[in-house]
């Protein structure tokens, strides 16, 4: 969601009072408020509220729509309140971070008794606790479960050189790359964080290009690589970075900026994250930010998951399977091992149906360890956390006993790889952890930790024994009640409790007034219809069951404080574990879809070659089938940038509508699939490894940044011409559309000529223009191909199959026709279409008259023959007589019509 209005760029511009004459409360308010960035607003936890003052209040109760009040007063002006309650934080906690805030938290950090005591005007001391900002979420609440929540810092370097860096707390993974300027957006529309971290002058220019994103500034000296690697050290517990990576100077510095960050936001306390990774530039397929959104790969152009291409090929049943498969989709790899390897896992699958789908079925019990173990090592976590581990890790250890007994020696090695590190038999500390947790939680544990309940009986014996006082007390004072009543010979006699009175016994007002001053009962309160009593015994009884109650929640806390330091100590194999059951989804995901589609498996080569064969577009197939409406129409692909085995460029041609950029787009994204790991929409699949997507699919304009279609379409054109190399792959739909005919025309010939003769790369254009089709025979390595249509019965009928050759023609006024124009504006078309095609240029087409004058001019009128008459008489030659007679005639004529 983009930020709302009322998280403004300009609140970090803020100031509050001093702190002069403020009173006791409001100078601790101004002081933690002192504390966190200006941005972010201050809940300061009073009681069971969250209150919000002076600018925070006014801001927050205009984004929460909340009622905005007052309190008391400062320096003479009223004081600005709203409030959230504590219960139900969370929910306003997420919509102010949707809406683009960030929130400290101000806890109170001490008893309220303990204040009390130094005095009753004393404030309880409050501390911030933690800073929520959109990249710093961990809390299942706040993120979205299949999807990545990544915080990144970007960097420069002295030398010019740029890094990013980025992290997700939710699953603790960490890493950098390196970057060279050019690059930056393509990498950040792979990463798209949720929050990203720069210098100052970049968050100027890059706040409009990610809507998405939060834009932090950070300082210049959080970047500086000696203390970030000094920072990154004493995380780790490292004297050296080097046994993690071979990290530039740059990459340091955004790796620490982003550490730092992190242990601002939680108040010092860092999340436990993976040891950084380096990725290595150049490792992945890069996908220019206009060819991620004309692709749609895994939003519309809208915005929605829904409709997007991973949507349509998603069959996942993890949530971290789901973000696995959007993150290889996002960011498809170059490095052919890594792709053999995925393609290896999935096609083994592919054909192990039976294995595939007990696979599937256990993975549906294995929840989201990843994120379980994440909150337990930020101590966010709760019993239910550490029974997801458990029973995450038990499902990993039957998944990879059903691979043992089919007995299979060869596995591909990313599976074998997966089912290791699933592996409990090879790692008895954390199967000892498994079996402990089984053991000592209860079936369906509380979500928090805070009342206790969770660990299961027989566990620790020391908590039984309190549970059973707590309980046999329960049946004393239970016992209790037959006595009193047998004692006093009321029957109706109750042995209630309350958090005020305790346990109490209640009669009604009648028995009341009989047992006043009656040993051993105490009065201590007369209601309207009933009087209530305390003995001492039940008094006893009551803080013999409460103190045992609070040693027992205290002793489930020391277990459940154990566990996780267990689950802490090993933090890095859970990860592992977890990682691969995500994997293991993501591979018989893309074998499911396989068997449902008919995908194929791609044959890499080293070559610079895209063969498709009966290719496919799994979004728009998806949507006819759903329609019913129609099939889609396979079709083929042959590109080779060597020029050897097929045309390096073609030009696709054919009428509206008939299906080109369709086409195109299929024939990237089944790049983008392969490339993946995926099996493709297609029959079969041969293809170079591609380093670089470029696409200029359907007109946008980016008015974020103050450009029009045409303009934004230029950009992109000589973004394209400057960078695709021989390995990239170029699709470009109709360029120069936006402009006039022969200026359209000459950048669009130029631009296929670049490609052709100083890219040499794999392309596919698109273009009505009918004159380019003529350089095929000019350019050695270029061909036409044109999508067919059929004329029948008066009627066009798109065939939406790509033969060879050029279109004969565009049919766009037979389309303009199916869409509704007026038959008169379609007849002009027509007759203009004419002319132009007659003529070849479009002079003599604008000598004729503008649309509406040329309509049929109305026939003459005829002649009047009392007009004839007027024109025939000569007066000079008439006599007054006859040009009386004249006149009575001419009248005649004129009342006869
Ligand atoms: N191969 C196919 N098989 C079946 N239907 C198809 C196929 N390709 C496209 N279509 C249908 O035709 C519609 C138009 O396709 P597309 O937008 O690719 O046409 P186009 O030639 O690029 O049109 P324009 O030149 O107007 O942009 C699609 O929405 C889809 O419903």
């Amino acid at each position: 969601m983009s930020p709302d209005a009322s998280a403004p760029s300009d609140i970090a511009e803020r100031t509050f009072p001093s702190a002069e004459g403020a009173t006791p409360m409001m100078v601790q308010f101004l002081s933690l408020r002192a504390q966190v960035p200006a941005e972010a607003l201050l809940f300061y936890r009073m009681g069971d509220f969250y209150e919000l003052f002076f600018d925070d209040a006014v801001r927050a109760a205009a984004a929460l729509d909340i009622t905005l009040t007052k309190r008391g007063e400062h320096q003479g002006e009223p004081i600005a309140m709203c409030g959230v309650p504590v219960h139900n934080a969370q929910i306003y906690l997420s919509r102010l971070i949707r809406a683009g805030f960030k929130v400290a938290i101000g806890e109170q950090v001490e008893d309220p008794a303990e204040a009390k005591k130094r005095g009753s005007k004393s404030v309880v001391e409050r501390a911030i606790t933690r800073i929520v900002t959109p990249g710093t979420l961990s809390e299942d609440d706040l993120l979205d479960a299949r999807k990545s929540n990544r915080l990144a810092a970007l960097a420069r370097g002295v030398a010019g050189d740029m890094a990013l860096a980025f992290a997700d707390i939710s699953d603790g993974s960490f890493g950098s790359v390196r970057l060279e300027p050019g690059d930056v957006e393509a990498e950040l529309a792979a990463l798209q964080p949720a929050e990203l971290l720069v210098l100052d002058d970049d968050a100027r220019v890059l706040a409009p290009i990610l809507p998405g994103t939060t834009i932090t500034a950070r300082p210049k000296a959080k970047f500086e690589a000696g203390s970030a690697e000094r920072r990154l050290n004493a995380h780790f517990g490292t004297l050296s970075l080097d046994g993690f990576g071979d990290f530039s100077r740059t990459e340091l510095g955004a790796l620490g900026c982003l550490l730092d960050y992190l242990e601002l936001s939680q108040a010092g306390a860092a999340p436990k994250l993976a040891p950084p990774r380096h990725f290595e530039a150049g490792g992945w397929l890069a996908i220019d930010p206009a060819a991620r959104a004309s692709l749609e790969i895994d939003r519309t152009l809208q915005g929605q998951r829904k409709g997007s291409l991973l949507d349509a090929i998603d069959r996942t049943v993890t949530a971290p399977g789901a973000r696995l498969l959007a993150e290889q989709l996002s960011r498809p790899s170059a490095v052919r091992a890594e792709i053999e390897a995925r393609l290896d896992a999935v096609g083994f699958l592919h054909e192990q149906a039976g294995l595939r789908d007990s696979l599937r079925d256990s993975l549906k019990s294995a929840g989201d360890p990843v994120r379980a173990l994440s909150r337990l090592c930020l101590e966010r976590g709760g019993p239910r956390d550490l029974l997801a581990l458990a029973r995450a890790l038990k499902e990993g250890e039957r998944i990879n006993a059903a691979f043992a007994r089919l007995g299979h020696d060869a596995l591909p090695v990313a599976i074998q790889g997966a089912l290791d590190a699933l592996s409990l038999a090879a790692r008895p500390e954390l199967a000892s952890l498994v079996d402990e947790l089984a053991r000592a939680l209860v079936e369906e544990p509380p979500l928090l930790t805070r009342d206790g309940g969770f660990v299961a009986h027989e566990w620790d014996p020391a908590l039984d024994e309190l549970r059973t006082l707590k309980d046999q007390s329960r049946r004393v004072v239970a016992g209790l009640q037959k006595t009193y009543a047998d004692q006093t010979g009321i029957s109706g006699l109750k042995v209630k409790h309350n958090n005020v009175l305790g346990y109490f016994i209640e009669v009604s007002a009648r028995h009341g007034e009989a047992m006043m001053g009656v040993e051993p009962f105490i009065h201590r309160q007369t209601m309207a219809n009933a009087v209530r009593f305390s003995t001492t015994e039940l008094g006893e009884l009551e803080s013999k069951i409460a103190s045992a109650a609070s040693r027992a929640i205290a002793l489930e806390l020391e277990i459940f404080s154990r566990f996780c330091a267990q689950v802490e100590g090993l933090a890095g194999v859970i990860r592992a574990a977890g990682e691969a059951l995500a994997a293991l989804d993501v591979w018989a995901a893309a074998a499911h879809w396989a068997v449902e589609t008919g995908a194929c498996r791609p044959e890499l080569t080293d070559g610079a070659d895209l063969f498709i064969e009966a290719g496919r577009h799994p979004v728009v197939e998806q949507a006819l089938t759903r329609s019913g409406e129609a099939r889609f129409t396979p079709n083929d692909c042959q590109l080779d940038a060597d020029g050897k085995a097929a045309s390096r460029l073609l030009l696709v041609t054919g009428p509206n509508m008939a299906g080109k950029s369709t086409f195109l787009r299929q024939c990237a994204i089944i790049v983008i699939m392969a490339q993946a790991g995926l099996f493709v929409p297609a029959r079969t699949v041969r293809l170079g490894l591609v380093d670089r997507l470029f696409s200029r699919v359907g007109a946008a304009d980016d008015l974020a940044r103050g450009r029009s279609t045409f303009m934004a379409e230029m950009i992109e054109t000589a973004a394209i011409l400057n960078q695709a190399t021989p390995k990239s792959l170029v699709i470009l739909d109709e360029i120069g559309r936006g402009t006039s005919t022969w200026d359209g025309l000459s950048i669009a010939w130029a631009t296929v000529e670049h490609l052709h003769a100083v890219n040499r790369c794999r392309a596919l254009f698109a273009t009505h223009y009918h004159e380019l089709t003529r350089l095929a025979d000019e350019l050695e390595g270029t061909g036409n191909v044109s999508l067919k249509a059929r004329e029948w019965k008066g009627e066009l009928v798109f065939l939406h199959e790509v033969g060879s050759g050029p279109a004969d023609r565009s049919y766009g006024v037979e389309v303009a026709k199916r869409a509704g124009l007026p038959d008169m504006a379609v007849r002009r078309a027509q007759s203009i279409l004419a002319k132009l095609e007659s003529d070849g240029s479009p002079a003599a087409a604008l000598a004729e008259l503008p649309l509406f004058s040329a309509q049929p001019a109305p026939a003459a009128p005829k002649p009047s023959k009392a007009l004839e008459r007027l024109k025939s008489i000569d007066p000079d030659a008439l006599s007054p007589r006859e040009a009386l007679e004249a006149l009575y005639a001419l009248k005649g004529l004129v009342d006869e019509g």
